[in-house]
């Protein structure tokens, strides 16, 4: 594609240097251009991409484009500025792509929990109706059966759109994702066609980054504000709301063109749950839908399974799959790896990794847990370092009010001292029992020591991942397979 034609999905721009170079891939990174590339310079949160104009260009660019001009620079390829790099990027690769979203059906899952479990819920609907399926979220991105590791939630636009081609080119027809507030916020699902948007509950996290509980909202919201402008008739698209979230209210509001179909179990919905049973084996509740009617048996546990399954089940009635593929599928499901994962090792004590790393999901697993504890409920819990740190003394509040032991430990210290990181927990828990343990396989194997029978132990935050990050090296580190060492009492 010619420069020109490639800047031609973008309302504004001013070139410096004249030149219609044909292009051949976009960059955000220089260390990735070749001959042919177009190199987007961003402005990141550890350093400047503008700092690496010389190395792209020596790596072969073709163009640059950029926030600002670079005065003492003598640049000889078009130089192209914009007012904001990462949203043009988004269009420019959406572009560049021939807009991939357009060919799929596209659902987002946003909401701070339950977005991974939301999403691969979908997914198995999805694929029991006979779809070739995608899904793109925190764990991994799946295109049909092929799973590609990946770095954030919700990839940066370049990766995104990249991944929408190469679903295309699979014979995708319907990708799911995890939207987050981050990709949101910074424009990384800009030019994404979503056909259903999809909220599953708003509670407080990342106020690193947002700051404020509003501004997260408004973040989330961007997802359904972004679902088109005017109803079409033949092909709606719709919004998934949790009617027992106040914050759907608002979502409401900012679907200009979207159907809303909602969901919920305390409030009246067009998809709702009542007469919940709960064990520890499984959960059975009444379904109502505008599509029909159903008693569901199903293993997941827990209230906030429910919600999960109702999102889903909303999503795949938007969607017009048959009713009776949705509840075979439903009454089938085996739960996401580390989402209340049971560690089995014939012990006659219950052992079980969740990545609750959240209040609201650290309150939900405990609550779920303590419902069904025959014995005494033990949490190990840690808060991550390089994020949120308003919520370390909430969590072990949750933990020590929810718990017979509560043990604080290292999640993922990242760069800070984790030791500061527990002594904030420990702030909101002054005067209470508690252990501490800086080193989470200590804690781990400390648990597994004094359990009895019948107890359960939560060890919650870290959930699939097989790694702790300590400053920046990235250390094996897996609770499943650390708890299993300790039942099994190796060392
Ligand atoms: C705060 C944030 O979002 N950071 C993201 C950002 O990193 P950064 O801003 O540090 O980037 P940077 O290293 O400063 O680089 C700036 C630019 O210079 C370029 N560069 C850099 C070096 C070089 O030699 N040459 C070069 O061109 C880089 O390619 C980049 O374009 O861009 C990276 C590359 O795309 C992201 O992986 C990274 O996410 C990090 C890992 C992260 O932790 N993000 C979190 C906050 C996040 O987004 N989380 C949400 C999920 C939250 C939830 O679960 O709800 C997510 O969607 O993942
Ligand atoms: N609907 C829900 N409401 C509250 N808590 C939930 C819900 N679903 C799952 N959880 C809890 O949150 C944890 C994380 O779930 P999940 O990974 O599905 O969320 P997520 O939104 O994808 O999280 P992340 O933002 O880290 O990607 C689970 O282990 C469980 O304890
Ligand atoms: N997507 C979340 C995951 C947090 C997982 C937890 N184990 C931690 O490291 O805080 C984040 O990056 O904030
Ligand atoms: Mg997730």
């Amino acid at each position: 594609m010619e420069l020109k034609s490639l800047l031609s999905c973008l309302s504004h721009y001013k070139q410096l240097q004249s030149g219609n170079p044909p292009i051949s891939s976009i960059e955000m990174d220089s260390r990735q251009v070749r001959a042919g590339s177009l190199f987007v310079c961003i402005n990141g949160f550890t350093v400047d991409g503008h700092d690496f104009v010389e190395q792209a260009i020596s790596n072969g660019a073709s163009a640059i484009l950029a926030e600002r001009e670079l005065n003492n620079r003598d640049i000889k390829i078009p130089y192209i500025v914009v007012g904001d790099t990462k949203r043009a990027l988004a269009q420019l690769a959406d572009y560049f792509y021939n807009q991939p979203t357009k060919k799929l059906r596209l659902i987002g899952v946003t909401g701070t929990n339950g977005k991974t479990t939301t999403t691969h819920i979908i997914d198995e609907i999805f694929k029991a109706n006979g779809e070739q399926t995608g899904l793109i979220g925190t764990m991994y991105i799946k295109i049909g059966n092929q799973t590609i590791d990946v770095k954030n939630t919700t990839p940066e636009s370049l990766v995104l759109q990249k991944t929408f081609k190469d679903m295309v080119e699979h014979k995708v027809t319907t990708a799911t994702m995890e939207v987050s507030s981050h990709a949101l916020d910074m424009g990384r699902v800009r030019g994404c066609d979503y056909d259903i948007a999809v909220l599953t509950n708003l509670t407080q996290d990342h106020l690193d980054y947002h700051k404020t509980m509003e501004n997260y909202a408004r973040a989330k919201g961007i997802l359904f504000a972004q679902l088109g402008s005017s109803i079409n008739y033949e092909k709606p698209k719709f919004a998934i709301l949790n009617n027992d979230d106040s914050v759907s209210e608002l979502y409401k509001k900012l679907t200009a063109g979207a159907q809303i179909l909602t969901y919920g179990i305390d409030s009246e919905s067009d998809v709702r749950a009542t007469n919940i049973n709960m064990s520890g084996q499984g959960t059975s509740f009444s379904l109502t839908t505008p599509v029909g009617e159903a008693e569901i048996s199903m293993k997941l546990v827990g209230k906030f399974s429910v919600y999960n399954v109702l999102a889903a089940v909303s999503t795949a009635i938007a969607a017009k799959v048959p009713f009776r593929v949705i509840i075979d599928t439903v009454e089938n499901l085996q739960g996401v790896a580390g989402r209340f994962e049971l560690v089995n090792e014939n012990q006659d004590y219950t052992v079980i990794v969740d990545y609750s790393h959240t209040p609201d999901s650290l309150e939900n697993a405990l609550t779920t847990v303590k419902q069904f504890a025959k014995g005494k409920v033990y949490v190990i819990v840690g808060c991550g370092g390089d994020r949120d740190k308003t919520k370390r003394p909430i969590m072990a509040q949750i933990a020590v009010k929810n718990s017979d032991v509560a043990i604080f430990t290292s999640d993922n210290p990242r760069t800070e001292d984790p030791v500061q990181i527990l002594k904030d927990m420990e702030a909101g828990v002054q005067g209470e029992q508690y252990q501490v343990f800086v080193d989470r396989k200590e804690a781990i194997y400390y648990a597994v020591g004094i359990a009895e029978k019948d107890d359960i132990i939560l060890i919650a935050g870290k959930g699939h991942e097989t790694y702790q990050i300590v400053g920046k090296q990235i250390l094996d580190f897996d609770d499943r397979k650390i708890a299993r060492e300790a039942i099994k009492g190796e060392r």
